[in-house]
């Protein structure tokens, strides 16, 4: 594990010149993230959502069943983000990223080494790390090659049992200091976004906000629009 003195994780000017200086970012975009549990309805749902909204990325991310069960639910899923340029992004395991053709994939911590995801999947896929709350997690994540690095719980969530919470000075610290993207997540809704775009947030990844919608996935990813300018 790297030790970076204090020094490295303040704002510290030369430290900021070395790992980058701030340049343009993109505007934040919405990053979503499948329910736990979905069946083979799932694709129309999806489908809808995508078409309301800029989406830039969609995570499958399911639990509780083995990757044969995911693979047959991934197939029709890929081929609607596909049809939209949307990235396809596997949960968990890069060995099914792999058998998938998936766009990338997005490791916890428990999931895996991101350089091993990077011999696998090749210099064009996305890797993502979860790196909760810490700063040393994302600067080894970055060092480790990641695409992105992603922080939270930001809210409340009862999509995943989390013990982190992370504050949005971190987005705006690591967006200062550093050109890999960062994705906020966890408890994100339309109404307590804007703090999190404001602070730096390349990308929301989002879950229940928009497949509990009640008024349908649709208008749960175009709630979206006015926050994410
Ligand atoms: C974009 C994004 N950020 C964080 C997570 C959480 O990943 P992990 O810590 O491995 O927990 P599980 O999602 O596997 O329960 C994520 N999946 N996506
Ligand atoms: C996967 C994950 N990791 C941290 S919070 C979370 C859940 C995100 O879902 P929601 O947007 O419903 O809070
Ligand atoms: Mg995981």
């Amino acid at each position: 594990m790297t030790d970076f003195t204090d020094d490295e994780l303040a704002l510290d000017p030369d430290f900021a010149a070395q790992f980058g200086e701030p340049g343009f970012r993109p505007a934040c975009q919405l990053y979503l993230i499948s329910p736990p549990v979905i069946d083979e309805g799932f694709g129309d749902i999806l489908a809808a959502a995508l078409d309301a909204g800029r989406v830039a990325a969609f995570q499958l991310r399911l639990k509780g069943i083995d990757d044969h069960a995911i693979a047959r639910l991934a197939e029709p899923l890929q081929k609607i983000c596909a049809e939209r340029e949307v990235a396809f992004i596997i949960n968990d395991s890069m060995g099914l990223a792999k058998r998938l053709g998936a766009d990338g994939v997005h490791l916890g911590q428990g999931d895996g080494d991101p350089r091993e995801a990077r011999k696998l999947l090749g210099p064009k896929a996305q890797i993502g790390v979860t790196c909760h709350d810490s700063r040393h997690l994302a600067m080894e994540a970055g060092e480790a090659g990641a695409d992105y690095v992603a922080f939270g719980a930001f809210y409340p969530t009862t999509t995943k049992e989390t013990t982190h919470r992370a504050d949005p000075s971190l987005l705006g610290w690591w967006t200062t200091v550093f050109e890999i993207p960062c994705v906020a997540i966890g408890g994100i809704t339309a109404e307590n976004a804007r703090p999190l775009v404001e602070a730096g947030a390349d990308f929301l990844a989002v879950s229940s906000a928009v497949w509990g919608n009640p008024d349908g996935a649709a208008a749960g990813v175009a709630a979206f629009a006015a926050v994410l300018g």
